[in-house]
C-alpha cells in the first residue's frame, strides 16, 4: 500500500475549501431560482413544482457524471437541491401574499356599521337559522337573538344541498326577508352566495357575503366577491388544506377586497362519530400566518349539538375572533340541518357557557 502523500488535515483543509465553493455556488443557484420563482408568481402560476424540468436536469447530470459518485447518488443530491429550491421559491412567494402577516403585520379589524370583527374586538357571535324558511321563523329568531346581544344574523337563501331534491332555499325572496328582519332588529345580515350571477343581488341585500365550504375552490366566484364592495365570510373547503384556504382568501384580496373573515368549519376525515373534524390548529395557524379575522362555525364542525359548547370554548381559547352557530325556533321541523341547529333554550345554555370567554354581555 502506498502511503498517503498528504495528511488528513491537509486533505480536510481542501475539503473545507471545496465546501465553501459549493456553498457559494448553491447560494448563487438559490438566487437564480428565486428569480424563476418570482417570474412564475408574476405569471400567476401558483404551482412552482415542475417535474419535467427536474427530470431534464437529472438526465443531463447523469450523462455528464464521471464519478466517483454513482449516478444514483448524484441524483439524490440534486433532488434535495430541487426540493430546497422549491421551498425557497414558495416561501418567497408566500411573503408576498396579501393575506400574509409578512405583508401586513397588524390585525385586520373589520368595522361593519359599527360591528368590529378581529384584532382587539371582543369575539362576535354570528347566529341564525340554516335556511330562511318563513317570515315568522326569521322574525322570531332575530328578535330572540338581538335581545341577547347578537349583532349578526345568518340565514341561507340559496342552499347548497347534497341532494338536488333537498330544499334549495327561498332565493331572492329569502334575501329580502333576511335583510329586512335583520335591519328591523338592528343586526347585520350574512348569507351565502353560490353563483357568480347572484353576487350583485346578494350584495344588494346582505351586509356580509358568505362563500360556503363547497365553493371555496370556485375561483370565478372568489374573484367576483373580490370585486364586490361587501365583506366576505370565507368558509374552509371540506377537504381543503390550510394553504388552499388562504390562497382562496388571496383570490378575494387580490381583486381589491381586503375585508375577508376566514371561517373554519371542520374538515372531512376518517372519523365517523362527528360529521366533520374541527381543525383547531388551522385556526391558530391562520391567525399566525394571516392578519385576517378567523371565526369558527361550531355547528358544522362536528354536526352534533352535544359538542357545541366544548368546541366553541376550545375555538375561543385558541384565539378565534368569533363563533358561528345555527339557531332555529324549531330545529325538529327545520327544512335543513335538523340534527345540528340549536333551539332557543339550547342557545341560552350555549351562550351562557361561553359568557366568560366572550368578554361581553350576552344576556338580556
Ligand atoms: O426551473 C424551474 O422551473 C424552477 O422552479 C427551478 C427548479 C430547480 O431547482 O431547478 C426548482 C423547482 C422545480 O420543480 C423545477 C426546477
Amino acid at each position: 500500500m502506498t502511503p498517503p502523500t498528504r495528511s488528513i488535515e491537509d486533505l480536510r483543509a481542501e475539503v473545507d475549501q471545496i465546501n465553501r465553493e459549493l456553498l457559494k455556488l448553491l447560494s448563487q443557484r438559490g438566487a437564480v431560482v428565486a428569480q424563476i420563482g418570482h417570474a412564475k408568481t408574476q405569471e400567476g402560476r401558483p404551482n412552482h413544482y415542475d417535474p419535467a424540468r427536474e427530470d431534464q436536469q437529472l438526465k443531463e447530470l447523469e450523462a455528464l457524471n464521471e464519478g466517483p459518485f454513482t449516478s444514483a447518488a448524484v441524483k439524490m443530491i440534486f433532488k434535495e437541491i430541487f426540493k430546497a429550491s422549491l421551498d425557497l421559491e414558495e416561501s418567497n412567494d408566500k411573503k408576498q401574499l396579501l393575506v400574509s402577516r409578512k405583508v401586513k403585520v397588524e390585525d385586520t379589524v373589520l368595522d361593519i356599521d359599527g360591528v368590529r370583527i378581529g384584532g382587539d374586538a371582543p369575539p362576535v357571535v354570528i347566529a341564525g337559522p340554516c335556511s330562511i324558511e318563513s317570515e315568522a321563523q326569521m322574525e322570531q329568531t332575530a328578535a330572540f337573538l338581538a335581545a341577547r346581544g347578537v349583532k349578526i344574523l345568518r340565514g341561507g337563501a340559496y342552499k347548497p344541498r347534497t341532494s338536488p331534491y333537498g330544499f334549495q332555499g327561498m332565493g331572492v325572496d329569502g334575501l329580502i326577508l333576511g335583510s329586512q328582519v335583520a335591519q328591523a332588529n338592528g343586526m347585520l345580515f350574512v348569507t351565502e352566495v353560490m353563483d357568480t350571477r347572484d353576487v350583485e343581488i346578494v350584495a344588494e341585500h346582505a351586509d356580509i357575503l358568505q362563500v360556503g365550504a363547497r365553493n371555496m375552490h370556485n375561483f370565478a366566484l372568489l374573484r367576483e366577491v373580490g370585486r364586490a364592495r361587501r365583506p366576505v365570510l370565507l368558509k374552509r373547503g371540506l377537504s381543503a388544506t390550510i394553504e388552499e384556504w388562504l390562497y382562496a382568501a388571496e383570490y378575494i384580496l387580490s381583486e381589491g377586497n381586503p375585508e375577508v373573515i376566514l371561517c373554519e368549519r371542520g374538515i372531512r376525515t376518517y372519523e365517523k362519530w362527528t360529521r366533520n373534524t374541527l381543525d383547531l390548529s388551522a385556526v391558530a395557524l391562520a391567525k399566525q400566518e394571516t392578519h385576517l379575522p378567523v371565526i369558527v362555525d361550531v355547528t358544522h364542525a362536528a354536526g352534533r349539538r352535544d359538542l357545541l359548547i366544548p368546541l366553541a370554548k376550545a375555538a375561543l381559547a385558541v384565539g378565534a375572533d368569533g363563533i358561528h352557530v345555527e339557531v332555529h325556533p324549531s330545529p325538529a321541523t327545520a327544512l335543513s340541518d335538523n340534527e345540528q341547529q340549536l333551539d332557543f333554550e339550547g342557545y341560552e345554555r350555549f351562550i351562557g357557557a361561553l359568557q366568560g370567554q366572550l368578554k361581553q354581555p350576552v344576556g338580556v
